[in-house]
């Protein structure tokens, strides 16, 4: 039996009729802003690891230089894994491609509360601490290449051993942009290649192939 009458049926219409209406303003913004937001992401990661990629880490990183007060440092490892064109070459691309996740790995189990970790070149990873000392960033990336290298990566049961070398820069109250702490960070890991690899390098005398100080824990 229906017992619907006429005005409680124009009721019902009506809440249709403005429950469509706002769905229909209200969804083309949610599936645009969920494409925005998509679309962002892939711009800024690296589809192979999903970590920031390169534009994602440096825009994040002017950002962050820009907005701290000169009290407030700023500390950058750049990490490069050492002789990577061998995995390549002995094991193929799809090996390349497995360690790369797996150093990527060890950088999110180390780094995903403390740090931004990214991937910012083929074998190379950045990682930017805020409010870092450099004491601080150089122990993280000391522990970082021991992780790394204390146990093999398996590969369709080939245990390859990675190593990986560092360099470590922290910003001061003079340090005038993101790009010149950049800078000191690549100069320190070009140290850390030239002098013999699997290691960090956060000061280095001005001869570039005589360093100071390696951390060793
Ligand atoms: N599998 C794989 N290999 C990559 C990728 N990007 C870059 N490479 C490889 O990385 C290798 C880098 O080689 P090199 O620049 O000679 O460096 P390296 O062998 O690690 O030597 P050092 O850095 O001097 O210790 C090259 O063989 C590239 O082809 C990638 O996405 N996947």
């Amino acid at each position: 039996m229906n017992i619907t009458t006429e005005p409680q049926l124009q009721i019902i219409l009506a809440i249709h009729l403005i429950l469509a209406t706002t769905a229909a303003l209200i969804l083309p913004f949610l599936v645009s802003a969920n494409a925005e937001h998509n679309l962002s992401t892939l711009a800024n990661h690296d589809p192979l690891t999903q970590l920031l990629n390169s534009r994602g880490f440096y825009s994040i990183a002017n950002n962050l230089f820009n907005k701290n007060n000169s009290e407030q440092s700023l500390a950058v490892i750049m990490l490069d894994i050492d002789f990577f064109k061998r995995v390549n070459d002995e094991f193929g691309h799809d090996a390349g491609d497995e360690a790369l996740k797996w150093v990527s790995q060890h950088l999110k189990e180390l780094f995903s509360k403390t740090a931004i970790t990214a991937r910012v070149g083929g074998e190379e990873f950045a990682i930017l601490l805020n409010h870092s000392s450099l004491n601080d960033a150089q122990l993280a990336a000391e522990k970082l290449r021991k992780n790394i290298k204390q146990y093999p990566f398996n590969y369709y049961g080939n245990a390859i051993y990675l190593r990986v070398s560092a360099g470590v820069a922290c910003s001061n109250a003079n340090t005038a942009s993101f790009k010149s702490l950049l800078n000191i960070a690549d100069k320190h890991l070009y140290v850390a290649k030239k002098t013999g690899r699997d290691k960090v390098i956060y000061n280095s005398e001005l001869n570039p192939f005589v360093h100071k100080q390696t951390v060793s824990i």
